[in-house]
């Protein structure tokens, strides 16, 4: 039996995403190198803030003004270099190649077009050939994710909820067979049943179709329930990587404790859940050579005041920025 080839993975080399703003430069992405998995959910993690869904926008060279990607390479396998490929063949991957639902999802919908003709549109503009199949495909996965898929496909936004809105976009992300799927808070308007039973069902189809998903939350509960691995952010860098397992059993980064204390279910702290104290980096933070996480850190050393801590291997499969981690 021939073998299956391998699941298509994203290799990020020297990312920087920067924000031109009123108040000065942001650096939203910070030189992160960063290798997704095939074939796995990779939950990204962090504060509002930390860069999550900059540096999803980054992977499909989408980032809109005033952001820029002023460096850096993506990778995608079996499309190359969005950096550096023509226009065409970077509009060809996003959708077919690489399915997204971004966080505005819920807006993104073009309210003058019925969801069915917008399935249509996609096809069409992707040169489906057979978009009557494609239409029963958007249909399975509406039904799967417990709508009345002959109504949706039928309405326009305006007369759907916000969580049939977001079970759409994930139809949409899903629909083109893509083989790389970004879901940026994928389920946010959803209550916590729907939420759950939405995720499971995005997680039997990554297992039958071999997909390689991103889901970018900042809910550690979400990661813990759905994810293969997880990467934290930081201000725009990358705290802390592993197995989700072995992050959730014994975190390394001062950071990623913080943000598993601050969820009860996991922590195991059932009576309270202790959230992280102090704030996000801000522009001041950024051009200090403290660690990004100093103020914040209950950990923190001297040596964490005049360097930024590399983001060092620290155990197999395990990545993490900090100099106290290092020294033990
Ligand atoms: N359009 C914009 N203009 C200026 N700054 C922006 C813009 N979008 C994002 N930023 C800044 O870039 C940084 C990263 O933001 P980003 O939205 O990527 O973070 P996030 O982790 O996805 O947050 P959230 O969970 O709230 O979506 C933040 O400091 C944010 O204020």
């Amino acid at each position: 039996m021939p073998t299956a080839p391998p699941a298509a993975g994203i290799t990020i080399r020297g990312l920087e995403v920067v924000y031109t703003t009123g108040q000065g430069q942001i650096p939203a992405v910070n030189g992160i190198n960063l290798d997704i998995v095939g074939g796995q959910i990779t939950g990204i993690i962090g504060e509002s803030g930390s860069g999550k869904s900059t540096l999803a926008m980054a992977m499909m060279n989408a980032v809109p003004h005033p952001g820029k990607i002023v460096k850096g390479s993506v990778i995608i396998d079996g499309v190359g270099n969005m950096m550096t490929l023509d226009k065409e063949s970077q509009r060809r991957a996003r959708g077919r190649h690489v399915g997204f639902v971004f966080q505005a999802a819920q807006n993104s919908l073009n309210p003058l077009t019925r969801i069915g003709h917008q399935v249509l549109d996609l096809g069409r503009s992707h040169n489906v050939k057979d978009l009557r199949a494609l239409l029963r495909r958007a249909k399975e996965l509406l039904e799967r994710m417990g709508m009345d898929a002959d109504r949706v496909l039928t309405s326009y936004q305006h007369e759907l909820s916000g969580g049939m809105r977001q079970r759409v976009g994930i139809m949409f992300a899903l629909v083109l067979d893509a083989q790389i799927v970004i879901l940026d808070e994928p389920t946010t308007a959803l209550d916590m049943l729907s939420q759950a039973s939405v995720l499971e069902i995005v997680r039997s189809i990554q297992e039958e179709r071999g997909l390689t998903i991103i889901l970018i939350t900042h809910d550690m509960g979400v990661v813990a329930d759905l994810a293969d691995r997880v990467i934290v952010m930081y201000g725009g860098e990358l705290a802390e990587e592993g197995k989700t397992e072995d992050v959730l059993a014994h975190p390394q980064h001062p950071y990623t404790r913080g943000l598993i204390r601050a969820i009860p279910r996991i922590s195991g702290n059932l009576d309270q859940a202790v959230a992280l104290a102090g704030s996000p980096p801000d522009l001041q933070t950024f051009v200090q050579n403290a660690c990004l996480f100093y103020d914040r850190c209950p950990e923190r050393m001297a040596q964490c005041q005049n360097h930024r801590p590399p983001y060092e291997i620290a155990g197999p499969g395990r990545k993490v920025a900090c100099f106290k981690v290092m020294a033990k």
